[in-house]
């Protein structure tokens, strides 16, 4: 291992840790310099111990010693002749239906590693997570001296039956570990020296082990990481088959050990929900799967998902940094593009779940599991200085978990969304859906039939089976309703019934569903301005309004610096190290940020681009439109930039001699106008495509859902 400790790679390890055992190198009983990198083969379940345990280590005796005793409890004596009884019937066939995902990515990775030890008088076996043997593969030789100690296909290879021996104990104690000669519990099978590893599936449950037997003077220290590995691989294979629609982020702190065996994979649900990871993203986030299971993909990487889902859109392969949640950075590379380009945010539909390969039977097992509290709060993460956003964030933290429904008012682009996924990522709804609904961009024909969903045949263009409604499918979880404030009068009733009774009826089905949902809302708008105008219903407003928070504008924050900091630092990319010249913060504190958090990023993320390697952002790395906003159209460097008259309120830190007059309604009235007809040439050129549009004008989609009635008609149906 190197010399040269590096906090910031989980893969050397910090000594201070007990999350990260430094002296670890699992792979590889020596201290091989590829070893030092590749410590993702550790368990989380297991740090703090050696995971590979070379004959002879304390850690080694101490776990023989403790399956000598459990031998002995079961019953075992030593002298006791191998067990060559068959299986009950049916045990066998039943073991090998159970394990057919698992032989069928095993099989090939049990070829590659068994032409590793051909003719070393060994073999490879492949069991099922209670110790039957369910394939082998070896030298002639060899084979048939196994058969004489009943190592063959349908064999019980538990603790329980041959007491002390490298599969069961490996079973038993979910840890790979070597018995040699002596060490096995039987006399018989004393001859042996054997080397397993337990293998996990992508919902965290050992669902096999991969083994290697061999005669015990053919023994070689080697054999243990290169069972590992292969168990490793097998681990990856059957990621990258079960879970087809999710994204798959693949990372490491090493850019070179992208792509390789040792980098982390952890799978998120388009919404962000965590949904899996291998051992190595375990190891390298810290956390083991069950703790994962409470997280968010932007609780673990302080990032909506919705931002990696831009960041990774491109056809071409792209790597970038990411920070952690425990502040270690990591290089990354995701597969997005099977999501569908609309409806990012919202949860797959039950029966694109269902139509998924190998999921049917595991993800109940995943909803299954009681809900935990997160170990790293989502909500701790956007806690980032500021009064407002702590006191917000205190207020959620008091009603969480009593059944009180949340309306986040705030600007467009003040976090409204990020903080409804952090809501339900600390909440004991975790495990459940985060359904987010936009009820803005969603046209009124359709928002019906998306929110309680119908069935076949319910309307002309319905889908063949029906489809299951958004607010169905967040049932045991959270359902968003994105621009409440946007949703249609006539919809506001329907939806405050389902609030009452709390269930729902399907169009066309006739029949009542009950549905178990938090609700959390969102607007822009002022509810309150909006019930006196008749536009939004009392009476839902105060089913809605349980706790009322409000999310600051970014002009009005404290935290500004630490806020463009983080943007900045999870936009760098390939080891950038990119800052800020006093100037252009200087310019950003007196900016209006109309857009806010959003528009910041964006920026940010543009002149990121622009600076290239490592370097500051300077007014060159600026848009021309921002600069002439703030009415700077460049002046000398020195010079402090004046708000520009219409466009940029006083700010924070402007002096108050440089406040602006109050915006006239004319001007106003206007640039509205200039904004709608930019908005409508935009969709002409993009053939209403809003995204697209949105895009070209560097607005969001909901800017432009919220001016469709003020839009020509036929431009956004
Ligand atoms: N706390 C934060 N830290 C860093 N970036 C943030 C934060 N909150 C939001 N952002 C950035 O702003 C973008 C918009 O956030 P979000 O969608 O949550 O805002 P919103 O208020 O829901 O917007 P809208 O009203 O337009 O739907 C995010 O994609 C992200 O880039």
């Amino acid at each position: 291992m190197s010399s040269d400790h590096d906090k910031n790679d989980p893969y050397q390890g910090d000594p201070s840790d007990p999350m990260v055992p430094w002296d670890l190198d699992p792979w590889s009983t020596g201290s091989t310099e590829a070893g030092d990198h590749m410590n993702g083969g550790m368990h989380p379940h297991s740090a703090g111990r050696p995971a590979g345990h070379a004959p002879g280590s304390d850690a080694d005796a101490r776990l023989i010693t403790q399956s000598h005793e459990r031998s002995r409890a079961h019953g075992l004596r030593s002298a006791d002749e191998p067990d060559f009884s068959s299986p009950a019937r049916g045990t066998l066939s039943d073991a090998l239906e159970e394990s057919r995902f698992l032989y069928q990515h095993a099989a090939p990775v049990m070829e590659t590693l068994y032409n590793q030890i051909v003719n070393t008088h060994s073999m490879v076996l492949l069991t099922s997570s209670s110790g039957f043997v369910l394939h082998t593969l070896g030298d002639n030789d060899f084979l048939e001296k196994a058969q004489r100690v009943a190592l063959t296909t349908g064999a019980d290879w538990s603790e329980q039956s041959k007491g002390t021996n490298a599969i069961g104990t490996a079973l038993t104690e979910a840890e790979a570990l070597t018995v040699h000669g002596e060490q096995h519990y039987l006399e018989a099978n004393r001859f042996l020296t054997c080397s397993c590893s337990p293998i996990y599936d992508p919902y965290g449950q050992v669902i096999g082990a991969l083994d290697v037997t061999g005669d015990h003077r053919s023994f070689h220290q080697h054999t243990l990481a290169l069972v590992r590995m292969s168990a490793q691989m097998i681990e990856n294979h059957m990621f990258a088959d079960i879970f087809p629609k999710a994204i798959r982020l693949h990372f490491h702190t090493r850019s070179e050990f992208l792509g390789t065996l040792v980098e982390g994979i952890a799978v998120f649900s388009p919404e962000g929900r965590f949904m899996s990871a291998n051992r190595s993203a375990q190891f390298q986030l810290g956390l083991p799967f069950s703790a994962l299971k409470a997280h968010t993909f932007s609780s673990l990487f302080g990032l909506p998902v919705s931002a990696l889902i831009d960041l990774f859109r491109s056809a071409v392969p792209t790597t970038r940094q990411l920070c952690m949640h425990n502040g270690v950075t990591v290089w990354c590379q995701a597969k997005v593009q099977a999501l569908s380009s609309s409806w990012s945010m919202s949860a797959p539909s039950r029966e694109a779940a269902d139509a998924a390969p190998g999921a049917a039977g595991a993800t109940p097992a995943v909803a299954r599991v009681p809900a935990r509290k997160p170990q790293f709060s989502s909500l701790q993460y956007l806690d980032t200085g500021d009064p407002q956003v702590s006191s917000v964030i205190t207020k959620l933290r008091m009603v969480s978990g009593r059944d009180i429904p949340v309306m986040i008012l705030g600007e467009t682009g003040t976090g409204k969304d990020l903080l409804a996924q952090a809501i339900h990522g600390d909440s004991q709804r975790s495990n459940g859906p985060f359904v987010s609904v936009n009820c803005a961009s969603i046209p009124d024909t359709l928002i019906e039939a998306e929110l309680f969903g119908y069935e076949e045949g319910a309307f002309t263009g319905a889908r063949k089976r029906g489809a299951t409604g958004k607010i169905l499918q967040a049932d045991g979880g959270t359902l968003f309703l994105d621009e409440i404030g946007d949703m249609p009068k006539h919809l506001q009733a329907r939806l405050l019934r389902v609030l009452q009774e709390r269930k729902v009826s399907p169009l066309g089905a006739g029949k009542e569903i009950p549905v178990d949902v938090a609700i959390i809302s969102a607007t822009h708008k002022n509810p309150k301005a909006m019930i006196a105008e008749g536009a939004f219903r009392e009476d839902l407003y105060y089913r809605l309004n349980g706790l009322v928070v409000r999310l600051p504008a970014l002009r009005e924050r404290t935290d500004f610096d630490f806020v463009v900091r983080k943007i900045l630092k999870s936009l760098c990319d390939n080891g950038q190290n990119v800052g800020i010249s006093p100037d252009v913060m200087a310019m950003f504190k007196q900016y209006n940020w109309p857009g806010n958090l959003r528009q910041l990023h964006n920026l940010l993320r543009t002149a990121v681009v622009m600076v290239g390697c490592d370097g500051e952002i300077d007014r060159l790395h600026l848009p021309d439109d921002f600069i002439e906003e703030l009415g700077t159209s460049p002046p000398p460097a020195a010079a402090t930039p004046t708000p520009a008259p219409h466009l940029a309120p006083p700010s924070r830190s402007a002096p108050p001699d440089t406040a602006e007059p109050p915006v006239e309604i004319q001007e106003s009235q206007r640039l509205e106008d200039v904004a709608l007809s930019a908005m409508a040439q935009a969709l002409r050129a993009h053939n209403g495509n809003v995204s697209a549009a949105a895009k070209a004008l560097g607005v969001s989609r909901n800017t432009i859902y919220r001016k469709k009635h003020a839009l020509p008609p036929g431009l956004l149906d």
